[in-house]
């Protein structure tokens, strides 16, 4: 049984001035070095969920209980959200200048983020020299650079085309040992392809439906997607969702 890093404790949040609560009464622990990919319907409240999880929202009632200290956090949005002045280096070294670091010092950690996400050699470059997914994997290693245990990702790769969004999964695949990461996905697709779990959730107001632990992947890349139990974990997964969305 692997350690758990964090626990969601009956978890509620009503936003100001809305009746239905976006999330209600959610129980779920999230285990150390685990990829749980949160699935479920538009408004289920799945980036809610995110934004409590990294302090940035209070929850009305109920808890985030830290198995320790609160890990270093690193998010990462659907917009990759690079500054448009700023080379690619500065842009992925604005956590650590933010935390009062100098620019020789923050050098090699660049680096080694850049080349953790594929983009060695890219220091120089400016956002819009790069292709969407090159943006992306910028903004992946801003998110890595000061080595944070747990990566909050909110739909990253839904602006994607398939072959750009299949590269960065494979991308994250590689990264993420020693990592917990929570990501948020519409995709049946990426959620077999990556996650350890999947916690379904549904709407309405938004809840945990279910909580699918998948087998370990057989392989990787094209292998994986191209075997039949892949296949499989998509078609199972598709089922639960459609019922998670029929939930009442
Ligand atoms: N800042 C806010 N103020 C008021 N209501 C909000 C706010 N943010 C989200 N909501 C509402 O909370 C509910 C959950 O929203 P949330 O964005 O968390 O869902 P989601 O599952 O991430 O949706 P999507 O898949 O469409 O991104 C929705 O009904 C939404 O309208």
């Amino acid at each position: 049984m692997t350690a758990s890093l964090f626990q969601i404790i009956n978890l509620s949040l009503t936003y100001p001035g809305r009746a239905a609560p976006a999330i209600s009464g959610l129980d779920l622990t999230v285990r150390r070095g685990e990829t749980l990919c949160l699935l479920g319907p538009s408004g289920c409240g799945k980036s809610t969920l995110l934004r409590l999880v990294a302090g940035l929202e209070r929850p009305t009632a109920g808890a985030i209980s830290w198995a320790g200290a609160k890990p270093g956090v690193g998010f990462v949005f659907q917009e990759p959200n690079l500054m448009p002045w700023a080379d690619v280096a500065a842009n992925v070294a604005l956590p650590l200048r933010l935390a009062g670091m100098s620019r020789a010092e923050a050098a090699p950690l660049v680096a080694a983020a850049l080349a953790r996400v594929g983009l060695k050699g890219q220091e120089r470059a400016l956002p819009r020299q790069l292709s969407g997914g090159m943006k992306m994997r910028a903004s992946l290693a801003r998110a890595l650079v000061d080595e944070p245990e747990l990566l909050l990702l909110d739909e990253p790769f839904a602006a994607l085309d398939e072959i750009t969004r299949w590269e960065l999964n494979d991308a994250l695949q590689d990264l993420r040992s020693g990592v917990t990461i929570l990501f948020v996905t519409h995709s049946v697709f990426e959620a077999a392809y990556l996650a350890d779990r999947v916690a379904l959730l549904r709407a309405n107001p938004g809840a945990l439906h279910e909580l699918v632990t998948l087998d370990k992947a057989p392989a990787r890349g094209a292998a994986l997607r191209a075997s039949p139990a892949y296949a499989q974990t998509c078609a199972g997964l598709s089922e639960k969702l459609r019922k998670a969305m029929e939930a009442k």
